[in-house]
């Protein structure tokens, strides 16, 4: 069976709502921010701090590659990881199911205020629209596309479902 793949901008849902969708299904959950972390021994903004953001993406590369392998798996992915193609080609295997979570600017700024484990976050709205859009076309890509501004975690995991079981017919 295939692995589930969420995408999505800083704060759209895909950690939590993975984590939920991996019980739902009986499948493994796997969080490539939270796995970078674990083999690093050091948090995001530390990693960043210290190597630098190239090296970061590197890391996430691998673990991409590495997690891509897998069946049965919900991959909960950064927010940066379908911007560069090398991650787009390694997703896009057909093996992969990609769903992405949306969210808009308020949404977004209220789900990550006062969080200072992002590096990338600025708290500032246009920031934050420039880096959207220029993501935008790339996050697009994904099979199945869900706004998640109206919807509780739990109600995002049913839509998937129902669209998983789509598929299969
Ligand atoms: N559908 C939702 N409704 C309300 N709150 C939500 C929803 N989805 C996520 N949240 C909350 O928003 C915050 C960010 O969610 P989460 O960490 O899952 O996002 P993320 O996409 O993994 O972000 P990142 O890319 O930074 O890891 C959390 O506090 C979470 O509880
Ligand atoms: O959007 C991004 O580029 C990022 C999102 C986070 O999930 C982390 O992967 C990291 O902070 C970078
Ligand atoms: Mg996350």
């Amino acid at each position: 069976m295939m692995n589930i793949v969420l995408i999505g901008f800083m704060g759209t849902g895909k950690s939590s709502v993975g984590r939920l969708l991996a019980e739902k299904l009986s499948y493994a959950f796997v969080d490539t921010d939270a796995l970078i972390e674990e083999r690093a021994g050091l948090s995001i903004p530390q990693m960043f701090a210290k190597f630098g953001e190239k090296y970061f993406r590197q890391r996430e590369k691998d673990i991409i590659k590495e997690t891509c392998n897998r069946t049965h798996t919900v991959i909960s992915t950064g927010g940066g990881v379908p911007i560069f193609e090398a991650n787009r080609q390694i997703l896009q295997n057909g093996r992969n199911i990609i769903v992405c979570l949306r969210a808009n600017i308020p949404t977004i700024l209220n789900r990550t205020k006062g969080r200072g484990d992002r590096p990338l976050l600025k708290n500032d709205l246009h920031k934050m629209q420039a880096l959207l859009k220029q993501r935008m076309p790339f996050y697009n890509q994904a099979d199945f596309i869900i706004d998640t501004d109206e919807l509780s975690p739990l109600q995002i995991v049913n839509e998937i479902m129902v669209y998983l079981r789509r598929r299969k017919k």
